[in-house]
Formats: structure tokens, sequence, C-alpha cells
């Protein structure tokens, strides 16, 4: 089957299709890992994205039970250099093919994905949308690309509609789940913690009934600015002084409500061996990141809120603590899912937040080293 990917700047890339015969359209991105190719198409925040994969083969140890990062992909394509139809490994249930045709995703393979890359690298990310068969009337497929809306709730999409409970022993913890990946649960339940998720659009109110020891922001797709319900449910929370814990998404609309700006880069940060320097030490983490977006770092000097973390290859914001309260927040991924688990520790102490009595301890808790 042929197929082409059409760039909204009227680039074209064609080879063959695999996966869903469904075209779809969206924000064509890249991600540089290595493995971890079931995680990366499984992920929420890839709502609404074409995600390129840079490694040449993708697809050899095909699709199993565990490394689902949520039930139903959101992501819109997956472009590969070379896929493999016939997988080898010992916990395979089947082929990325397979599950591609399943969910409905369109699959490209046989392209210069290093180009593909390198283009987006150098103008940003663009819009593009998969033809299957021959072409015809691309310059109204071009126009229909150009003007088709980017603004899609995509945090609706893949937020839960319902509250549901994972019950446990330990302390309470609320999850805000704007495209929550299964891995930041699994964390959670993994070290006791009692864990209710709610949808994204949840009051303050809502959550306080609860009677949470701790909140979490997860992460999710698109634009913190299409959040705007987020920002007064953070501000009552931080009001009453709760652990707060953002991951991603959720640590954008954390430094959003303390009345700190985001902004777009131009290509973003997608892959499993992004460096973070801690501001205090100078330590350096491994990280594994997927985001478009970041913290204007200039915004935080009117804010309550701390540089912890930076970006080693382009000093972007990583990390935050509020000065006063109790809540700090990650623009990696700390469950990783896929890539390195360094910075693991980040869920120790958000449980040592929860647990800790005192005031004097809550501080300590926060100078935890990663
Ligand atoms: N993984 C995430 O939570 C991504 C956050 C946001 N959608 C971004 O692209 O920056």
């Amino acid at each position: 089957m042929k197929r082409t990917l059409l760039l909204e700047d009227g680039t074209m890339f064609t080879g063959s299709g695999f996966g869903s015969e469904y075209d779809r359209a969206g924000e064509v991105v890249f991600n540089t890992g290595m493995t971890g190719y079931q995680e990366i198409l499984s992920d929420p925040s890839y709502c609404g994205q074409i995600v390129t994969l840079t490694y040449p083969l993708i697809g050899n140890y095909g699709v199993n039970r565990k490394d689902f990062e949520s039930i139903s992909p959101a992501v819109h394509g997956l472009i590969v250099h070379e896929h493999c139809p016939l997988p080898s490994h010992h916990e395979s249930m089947g082929t990325l093919d397979e599950l591609l045709k399943v969910k409905q995703i369109p699959g490209l393979s046989g392209i210069d994905t290093r180009k593909l890359t390198r283009l987006i690298r150098r103008y940003g990310t663009l819009r593009g949308k998969f033809i299957t068969g021959e072409l015809s009337n691309i310059e109204e497929q071009l126009q229909q690309l150009q003007q088709s809306a980017t603004n899609h709730h995509h945090v609706a999409t893949v937020s839960t509609s319902t509250p549901y409970h994972m019950p446990n022993t330990g302390k309470r913890v609320v999850v805000v789940d704007y495209g929550v990946k299964s891995g930041i649960l699994r964390e959670l339940s993994k070290r006791g913690l009692d864990v209710i998720v709610v949808p994204y659009n949840v009051t303050a109110e809502s959550i306080l009934l609860l009677n949470p020891d701790g909140v979490l922001l997860s992460n999710g797709p698109g634009d913190p600015k299409d959040v705007p319900e987020a920002l007064p449910m953070i501000n009552a929370i931080l009001e009453q002084n709760i652990p707060l814990f953002g991951i991603c998404l959720g640590h954008q609309l954390l430094a959003l409500a303390c009345g700190g700006n985001t902004e777009k880069l131009t290509f973003g940060h997608r892959g499993s061996n992004h460096p973070v320097r801690e501001i205090a030490t100078g330590k350096i983490t491994m990280t594994a990141q997927n985001h478009g977006y970041a913290v204007r770092k200039e915004s935080l000097s009117t804010t309550e809120l701390l540089l912890t973390h930076e970006a080693v290859n382009d000093e972007t914001v990583e990390g935050l603590a509020h000065k006063t309260k109790r809540a700090f927040s990650v623009q990696y991924h700390p469950e990783a899912s896929p890539g390195p688990m360094d910075a693991n520790l980040l869920f120790e102490q958000f449980q040592s937040l929860m647990e800790a009595e005192k005031r004097e301890e809550n501080e300590q808790c926060l100078n935890v080293q990663i």
C-alpha cells in the first residue's frame, strides 16, 4: 500500500503504508528513543500528533501485554524508517502492524526519517497528513491541511470521564487525569498509595471531599493554555497547602496557576536520554521526556516558584518548587516508561511530603537530592 505524508509546507515523503488504512492528520513530531515504541504510541500525551521514530528499525520485539501506557492509544500516526513485520520476543503477543490496525492508527515506513527529523528541527513541528494510494488534488489537500483547526480539546478526549478508585492502604493521592500514563499510576500503586483518578475538569471542592493527602497533576496532550479550568482548582489546592506534584503538563499548569507563562518550543524534547541539571547541586540526571511546550524562565521572577532543574541541552525549565507551599513539579517523566529510572525517586519525595507531619520536615523533603 503506497502512502504519502504531506506536510503543510508542501514537502512530501512517499513510502509504504502499514497499520490502519484510515488516513489521519496531526502535528508531526519526532522521538529519539532507541526502544519503547509501544509505550510511545500508547502515551496519551501524543493525542493529535503523528510520531516519527528516529531509531531505524521498529517493531522487532512485537507488542506485549505490559508495555501499554493507555488502553486506547490516541496518537494520530506512526512513521518509521523500517518496519519489522516478523517480531521475535518471548513476551510478544502480536505485531505492531496488527496493533495499529486494531487501534485505527495509520503507519508509514520506508521514508528517510533522518531527513524528516532534520526538517522539523530546522523549521519546527509542522502539521501533516497521510494520503494512501495515488496522489491527486494536492493543492486542495494542502489548503485543507493548512486551514485545519489545531486547537481540538485533546485533554478532554483522553481524560477519564468519571472518577475511579485504585484502593490501597497508604496515603491517599488524587490524580487529576489530563491524559495520565499507566506508568504514573503504577509507580503510585507500587508504593502502596491509595489512588483516586478524577477527570481533568474536577473542581477543588470535589477533590477536597475525597480528603486527599496529596494531589498529582498528570501529563497530557496539547497546549497547557487550553486547560484554563485547571488553574482555579490548583490555586485552591495550594491554598490548603496539600502536597502537590506536577508532571509534564501538570508542571506547566502549576506554573500557569502561579502566574508564570509557557511557550511553544521549536521542536520539543521527545526521547529517553535528555540530561537535566539540578540547580542546587549541579547533579545531572538522565530523563525521559515528551513535550512541545515549556515554562518560560523569565516569567518565574514574578511568581512564588523557584527554578530547581533545567535542561542541559537548551537550558529550558525542567523543575519547579513552590517557595512557601508543599508543591513541586518536573517537566520530565520520573516514571520513564520508556526510559531511564534515574528520576524515580521523585515519587518517594512526593510520598515523604505527604507523610511528613511538621513543616520543617516538609522542607527537608523538598531538598531530597535526586
Ligand atoms: N507529556 C506531557 O505531559 C506533554 C505536555 C504538553 N502537552 C507538551 O507537549 O508540552
